[in-house]
This record gives structure tokens, sequence and C-alpha cells, in this order.
């Protein structure tokens, strides 16, 4: 039986449940939300869909399961400047949420905000291994990326590696045409504010998320050809860094990061990923854990 804990089912945990559920990924689903009927409303919308998977909301059960993914807390609103001033609010979020996580043996997806930092609290709170903690986003950036460099006629692959946040670290390098300093500096201010005009517009991001966590889902369940895909990730020496979790292109299968794969940037690049570093590595270490 293979099953998914969704802790905190608003609107990104929500939708991860469903598209899940559509998807058949799962036996199981566990979901928990600090506002119970909001939880409830969940449990029967998705019972009603009538797919074929058990819906669950008994918070024990979450320690068993194959893939946690962690959507819980104060997501930004048009006032909130940066992912990373919602730091204070969602750390007693992951505090009060880890109490169900006791000896977890799955894979943890890492979503809530900001979230190369909580990835690498939750990695020290719960005791995981590195590798079962991924942290969500850079496959969202990298589609935002992707969807400027082709309206500006750019071909390639189009990868984010750097902090979720305003340390972002598009990777020019690997594009078909070279990118001069100017517009690549001209593209990084775009992808800071490319998720505020959802914001405004819908209250926040939803399908985007969703949909990209729903792919990394699937990788972690061999369910897709293996590919590199942009995570956050708890370093080790991988890229000169320790003591951090931060945007770097991963392999991953079923006991979560199988590989930090070690790229060649180029001098831009590298400068932009060494200031992500400091900055992630500074917050990390001033985490009181
Ligand atoms: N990493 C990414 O790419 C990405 C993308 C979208 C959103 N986010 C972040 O994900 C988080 C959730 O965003 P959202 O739009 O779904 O917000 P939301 O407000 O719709 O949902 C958050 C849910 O968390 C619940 N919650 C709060 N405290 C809880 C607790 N102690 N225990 C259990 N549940 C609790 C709330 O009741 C709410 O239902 C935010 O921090 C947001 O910034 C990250
Ligand atoms: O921008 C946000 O605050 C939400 C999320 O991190 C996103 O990139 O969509």
């Amino acid at each position: 039986m293979t099953s998914l804990a969704v802790i905190g089912t608003g609107r990104v945990g929500g939708e991860v449940a469903f598209l899940s559920a559509a998807l058949g990924l799962f036996d199981e689903i566990v979901v928990c939300d600090a506002v119970k009927p909001l939880e409830r409303a969940q449990v029967l919308d998705l019972s009603h869909a009538a797919y074929d998977v058990t819906v669950e909301t008994d918070p024990l059960l979450m320690r068993d399961a194959d893939v946690c993914v962690f959507a819980a807390g104060r997501p930004r609103s048009p006032d909130t400047k940066t992912r990373a001033d919602l730091l204070s609010a969602n750390i007693p979020v992951l505090d009060d949420c880890c109490r169900h996580l006791p000896s977890f043996g799955g894979v943890l997806i890492t979503i809530t905000n900001p979230m190369d930092m909580n990835n690498y609290y939750l990695h020290r709170c719960l005791d995981l291994e590195p590798s079962r903690c991924i942290g969500f986003g850079g496959q969202l950036d990298s589609a935002r990326f992707g969807c400027r460099i082709a309206a500006e006629g750019i071909g390639g692959t189009a990868t984010v590696l750097g902090e979720h946040g305003e340390h972002q670290v598009p990777v020019f390098s690997r594009l078909d045409t070279p990118v001069p300093e100017g517009q690549r500096e001209e593209i990084l201010r775009f992808l800071q504010g490319a998720s505020m005009e959802v914001i405004r517009g819908k209250g926040g991001t939803v399908f985007g998320p969703a949909a990209h966590v729903v792919r990394l889902i699937e990788a972690v369940l061999g369910r897709r050809s293996s590919e590199v895909i942009p995570c956050s990730c708890i370093v080790d020496g991988e890229y000169g860094y320790s003591g951090l979790s931060i945007g770097l292109p991963a392999m991953i299968g079923k006991e979560g990061i199988t590989r930090i794969v070690e790229w060649d940037l180029d001098a831009w690049e590298r400068r932009k990923l060494d200031e992500a570093a400091m900055f992630l590595q500074e917050i990390c270490r001033d985490l009181d854990v």
C-alpha cells in the first residue's frame, strides 16, 4: 500500500491531494489541517470525487506515509515583500506539525515558505536524513524562467537554482543562445516578482506548484524516467556548501535525493549561487532547532 500525507490542506496542499487522487498515485491520502472545518471539507470534497483512494485524517497514520507534503503555514499576501519575511510566522507552524512525524521514514517534500530554510529546519527537527528532505520550488521557478525565455525567442532547457526567493539563480549557460549580463539581470528581476501577479489576482499560486509537486512525487515513486530536477537539497560539501538547504540539480528516486549533480556554472551564475548560499547559510545557522 502506498500512502501520502498532506500537512496543511489549503490552496496548495488541497490541490496536491486532489491531483494525487486523480492520478491514482496512492492507495491512501492522510490529510491534516489546523482548521478542522476546512480539513473536513477537503475530505468530503475528495471523497465525492469518487477516486479509488482512502482519505484519512488520523495524524498517527502520517508517520508511516511514503511521501509527506508539507504545505502548512502562512502564504504571502500582496503586502509581504519576500518569502523570507514569512520565517518567523511559519517556524511555530513547523514546530507544531513536527509532532505528527516522529520516526517518519518516508520522503518529505517541503513547500511552506521560506521553503529552503524550512526544509533545513524540518530536517533538523525531525532528524531526517538529508536525502529524504526535498525542498520544492526550483521546478516552478524553472517553468517561469522557461516561459520568459520562450517569449524572448531563446531556446534551451530553463533551470533555476539557488534560493526559492530573491536569490534565485537562473542558469543561462545551458541555454541555446548566449545572454548578456544586462538581460540576465532583467530576467532575474522578472523571476523575483513572477508569482506576485498571481497572488494579487487570485490570492495565491495553486496550479503551477501543485502540478510540479505531483511530478516530483511521481519521480519519488519511480513513475518518471530519471531526469535532473531542480530542488532544494541539504548540502554536505556539494558545490562547496554545508549547513543549509539550497536549490541544486538533483536526481530523485524512492529514497529521495539520490544524487546532487555538479554542473559547470559560468562566473555570473557561480557568483549568484555563492550569494544565495551565504544568505541561506546565515539564516540556517541562526535557526534555533
Ligand atoms: N515552495 C513553493 O513553490 C510554494 C508555492 C506556493 C505556496 N507556497 C507556500 O506554501 C504555503 C501554503 O500556501 P497556501 O497558498 O496553500 O496557503 P493556505 O493558507 O491556503 O494553506 C495553508 C494551510 O495551512 C494550515 N495550517 C496553518 N497552521 C497549521 C498547523 N499548525 N497545522 C496544520 N495546518 C496548519 C492553514 O489552516 C491553511 O489551511 C505558504 O507558506 C506558501 O507561501 C510555496
Ligand atoms: O511567491 C510565493 O509567495 C508563493 C510561491 O513561493 C510561488 O513561488 O508561487
